[in-house]
Parts: structure tokens; C-alpha cells; sequence
């Protein structure tokens, strides 16, 4: 079985993963997959170079994000721009190695990690999708407090996203993230139980 996991910026995402992997889900994370497929000397980086130019590369060559997101974040002509090269190799390489885990590990939950999953259409490539909520006034709060963003910024980024009610209307499982951890870890064992996971 294998279910996308997905909510809104800051809203808990890594956190119930982390709690998935604990309890023996096999994990693939889009966030890590995008650095993946900007490292040197991977093409998506050179196609990034040739667009941004090098004010986005750091001298060791590696990608300098706080830049390109300083860039990017404030011109979604330009965010698009990055998406049209960085996405189709994202999801190219989290399919491989979803097929990979499901064809090693038949019987495990495979997790995908998905910040854009519904905003990419990417829900039907799924069991199900699980949705980390909180409600937006605390999700402002967290994503200030853990970027060290101003609130306009923050605000901002939240904004390129789909709003995260929608998201959870449309979800098969929510997750309120909005308690404590354990609240959130309860949850998630829950879900665990009800799908009958070893
Ligand atoms: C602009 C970049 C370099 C900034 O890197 P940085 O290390 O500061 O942030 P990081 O990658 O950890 O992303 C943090 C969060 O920002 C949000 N975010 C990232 N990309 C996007 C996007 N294209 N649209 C809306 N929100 C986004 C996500 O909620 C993500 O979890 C990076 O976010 C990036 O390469 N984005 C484009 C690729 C992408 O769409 N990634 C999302 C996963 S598919
Ligand atoms: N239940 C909770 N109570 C208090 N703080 C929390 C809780 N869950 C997560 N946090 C904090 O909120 C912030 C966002 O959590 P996390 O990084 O898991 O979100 P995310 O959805 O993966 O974010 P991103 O979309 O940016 O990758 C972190 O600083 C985390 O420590």
C-alpha cells in the first residue's frame, strides 16, 4: 500500500512522517528529492544556473536556496519557471524508488511526502491521501517562528499554496496537528491500527 502525505507549509508534514517511519513506514520525501536532483552535477542544476544565473550558485558549486527561494518565493513567474525544470525530475525519481520499495517491501506502507501533491494532481497516483492540519492562524505562527520570517513573508508563502481547508476537505485521513505531539502521535497510531498494519 502506498499513500501521499500532504498538508500546507509548516503544518506538521516531516513530523507525522517521522511518526510513520517509527512505526515502520518506508518514506519517500519530495523536500529531499528536490536537493537531490539539484546536486552538482545533475542537469537540473545547470538548467537552474542558466536561468538564475550565477548569484544562485554558491563558489563550491552547490545551490545557494536561501537565494533562489529569496528569488523565487516573490515572482511566481519565475517559481513557475523553476517548477517546469525541477518537477518532472522529482517526480521521475520519487516513482523509481516508490516502485523499488513496493517491489522490496511488498508489505510495507510506503509514504510519499508530497507538499504540492494536490496542487501537481498527483492524488491519483495513490492509495490515499493523508492531510496534516492545522488550523492557518497556527500554521503562520510555526512557519514564522521555525524560517525566523516576518509575518508579510510568511503570509506570503502560505499563498502560493493551496489553502489548506480545501486540502483537508479533500483528504481519506486527517491529521490534526494542532495539539501536543503525543495528541498528533495518537492520531497517527490510530491510522496504523485501522489499516491493519503489521
Ligand atoms: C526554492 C527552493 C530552492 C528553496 O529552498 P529551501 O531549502 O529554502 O526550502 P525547502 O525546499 O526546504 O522548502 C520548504 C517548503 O517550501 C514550500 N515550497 C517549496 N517549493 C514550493 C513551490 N514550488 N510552491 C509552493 N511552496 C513551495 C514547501 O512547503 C516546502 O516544504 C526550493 O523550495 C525549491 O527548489 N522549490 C522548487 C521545487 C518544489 O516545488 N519543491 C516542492 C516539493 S515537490
Ligand atoms: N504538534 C506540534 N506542536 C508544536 N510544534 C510543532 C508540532 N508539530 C510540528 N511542530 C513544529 O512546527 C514546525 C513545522 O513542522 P514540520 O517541519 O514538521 O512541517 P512541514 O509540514 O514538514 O514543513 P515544510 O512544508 O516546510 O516542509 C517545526 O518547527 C516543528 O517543530
Amino acid at each position: 500500500m502506498k499513500i501521499g502525505l500532504t498538508g500546507g507549509i509548516a503544518t506538521g508534514k516531516s513530523t507525522v512522517a517521522a511518526m510513520l517511519v517509527e512505526r515502520g513506514a518506508l518514506l519517500v520525501d519530495a523536500d529531499q528529492v528536490a536537493r537531490e536532483v539539484v546536486m552538482p552535477g545533475e542537469p537540473a542544476l545547470e538548467a537552474v544556473a542558466s536561468l538564475f544565473g550565477q548569484a544562485v550558485i554558491h563558489t563550491d558549486g552547490t545551490l545557494d536556496r536561501k537565494a533562489l527561494g529569496g528569488i523565487v518565493f516573490n515572482n511566481s513567474e519565475l517559481l513557475a519557471q523553476l517548477e517546469s525544470i525541477l518537477h518532472p525530475a522529482i517526480r521521475g525519481r520519487m516513482q523509481l524508488r516508490i516502485r523499488q520499495y513496493e517491489e522490496q517491501h511488498p508489505r510495507q506502507l510506503v509514504v510519499a511526502d508530497i507538499p504540492l501533491l494536490y496542487e501537481t494532481g498527483q492524488e491519483g497516483l495513490y492509495d490515499g491521501v493523508m492531510v496534516v492540519y492545522v488550523p492557518q492562524q497556527l500554521q503562520l505562527e510555526r512557519l514564522m517562528e521555525r524560517n525566523g520570517l516576518q509575518e508579510q513573508e510568511a503570509q506570503r508563502r502560505i499563498g502560493l499554496q493551496m489553502d489548506i481547508e480545501q486540502k483537508r476537505s479533500r483528504a481519506d485521513w486527517v491529521i490534526d496537528n494542532s495539539g501536543s505531539l503525543e495528541t498528533t502521535r495518537r492520531q497517527v497510531d490510530d491510522f496504523w491500527k485501522s489499516k491493519d498494519l503489521p
